[in-house]
C-alpha cells in the first residue's frame, strides 16, 4: 500500500479540492458601477442576494493601490528574520501560517495593521516609513469607498440620515475599529502538486468577517472563493471562485451589517485556496464601529411599512456591542458561525387548537 504523506510544511494545513474553471462565477458575478445612476439600489440588491459585490468606477487611483502592493511585495520578500522582527501577530504585526489564537492555520503570511482614525495607528508596527506612507494613502481611499458604499446602503434601504451607517465607521471623531491586512499566499509547494495534483492547501480558511464591511483588493492571482447563499449557515454551500481583477475591489458584507439590517443583508462566507503556480497578494480594509457601538437592527427598518395598529418587525438578534462581539470573535475558530449564539428564537407559533 502506498501512503501519501503531506510535505512537513503543510502538516497542520487542511487541503481542499483544487478549483477548476467550472467553479468560476461567470456572468452572474455581482458588479456595481459606483458612479452610475441607481447604484444604491444595485448595492442593496447585491448585498441581499450575495453578501458581496465587485466595485468598478471606484475612483481610486492606480498609483495608490500599486504603491502599497509594491511595499507589501517588498516586505514579504525580505529575509525571514526581518519579517519575524515584526511578529508574532498578537493580533497586530507579522504572522505566518497561524491565524488568530485558536489553532487556525493557512498557507500564507500577513501583516495586520491597526488604524486609528484616518491613518495607521502610531503604535501599529509598520515595518518601514515608506510602507506606512503608502498604507496611509490607501486607508484614505478605503475610508472614502466605505463611506460611499455605506451611504448607498442607507439610501437604498430608505434609512435617514444617509450617514447613519457610514458615520459609525468613518465619521469624524468616531473612535471606530478599522484594520488593514496585507496577505501573501505563496504558490502551492511542488511536492504536494506531484503527490496530490487535485488538492491545494487552504490559504485562508472559510469565515465571515465580523465588522460591517470589508474592502478587498488582490493582484491577478486567483484563489478567492465565496459561498453561495442557499443555506450557508447549515453548511450547505457551494464554493464559487471569484476571478481576480486588480482594477476592481470587492466589497464584503460583515456580520455587523447583517444584524443592523435585521438579516436583509447576509454576511458571506469566503476562503482562499492557494494557487498552484503564482503568489497571491491581497490587501483588505475592515470597517468596524467604535467598541461601545450597539449592534442592533436600524429602527427605521423595523417600522418601515408598518401601518396603524400593526406590530413592528422584531429584531432577529439578541443585542450586543461591537466590543462584546469582537471579544467573542477572537475566542472563536475561523469557521465558527459567530452570529449563531445571538440569534433569537422565533416566537412560539400559537396553537390554533388550544
Ligand atoms: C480566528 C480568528 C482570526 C480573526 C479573529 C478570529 C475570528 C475571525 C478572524 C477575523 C476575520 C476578519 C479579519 C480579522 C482581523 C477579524 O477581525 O476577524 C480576523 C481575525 C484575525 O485574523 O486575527
Ligand atoms: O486574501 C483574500 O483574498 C481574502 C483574505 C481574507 O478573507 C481575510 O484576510 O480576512
Amino acid at each position: 500500500m502506498v501512503v501519501l504523506a503531506k510535505p512537513a510544511a503543510l502538516e497542520q494545513i487542511s487541503l481542499v479540492r483544487s478549483p477548476s474553471v467550472e467553479d468560476n462565477f461567470g456572468a452572474g458575478l455581482p458588479v456595481v458601477d459606483l458612479a452610475a445612476d441607481g447604484a444604491a439600489g444595485e448595492v442593496v440588491r447585491a448585498c441581499e442576494r450575495f453578501g458581496f459585490f465587485k466595485v468598478v468606477s471606484h475612483g481610486v487611483g492606480e498609483g495608490v493601490v500599486g504603491r502599497l502592493e509594491a511595499e507589501a511585495v517588498r516586505f514579504f520578500a525580505s529575509p525571514q528574520a526581518a519579517k519575524d522582527a515584526h511578529g508574532p501577530a498578537s493580533p497586530f504585526g507579522y504572522g505566518s501560517k497561524r491565524i488568530g489564537r485558536n489553532g487556525d492555520m493557512g498557507w500564507l503570511e500577513y501583516l495586520l495593521l491597526a488604524i486609528d482614525g484616518a491613518s495607521l495607528s502610531r503604535s501599529s508596527p509598520a515595518p518601514s516609513s515608506s510602507l506606512r506612507d503608502a498604507a496611509n494613502k490607501y486607508v484614505g481611499a478605503m475610508r472614502g469607498m466605505a463611506r460611499t458604499v455605506l451611504e448607498m446602503v442607507a439610501e437604498g434601504l430608505g434609512v435617514a440620515p444617509r450617514g447613519a451607517l457610514a458615520d459609525m465607521v468613518v465619521g469624524d471623531g468616531a473612535a471606530s475599529d478599522q484594520i488593514l491586512r496585507l496577505n501573501h499566499y505563496p504558490p502551492c509547494p511542488p511536492l504536494l502538486q506531484n503527490l496530490m495534483p487535485n488538492c491545494s492547501p487552504t490559504g485562508f480558511g472559510e469565515h465571515t468577517d465580523p465588522q460591517l464591511i470589508s474592502i478587498l483588493h488582490s493582484n491577478s492571482t486567483s484563489g478567492l472563493q465565496v459561498a453561495l447563499h442557499h443555506d450557508a449557515d447549515a453548511g450547505d454551500h457551494q464554493w464559487v471562485t471569484v476571478p481576480p481583477d486588480p482594477a476592481s475591489f470587492l466589497v464584503i458584507v460583515g456580520d455587523s451589517l447583517q444584524v443592523m439590517t435585521n438579516g436583509r443583508m447576509r454576511s458571506v462566507r469566503h476562503r482562499v485556496v492557494a494557487n498552484k503556480l503564482k503568489s497571491r497578494v491581497s490587501m483588505i480594509y475592515f470597517g468596524g464601529p467604535p467598541l461601545e457601538q450597539r449592534i442592533a437592527p436600524l429602527r427605521q427598518l423595523l417600522v418601515a411599512g408598518v401601518g396603524d395598529g400593526e406590530e413592528e418587525e422584531q429584531s432577529r438578534y439578541e443585542e450586543f456591542t461591537w466590543g462584546e462581539y469582537k471579544k467573542a470573535a477572537y475566542l472563536s475558530r475561523l469557521s465558527d458561525n459567530r452570529l449563531a449564539p445571538f440569534h433569537r428564537q422565533p416566537p412560539p407559533v400559537a396553537n390554533p387548537l388550544a
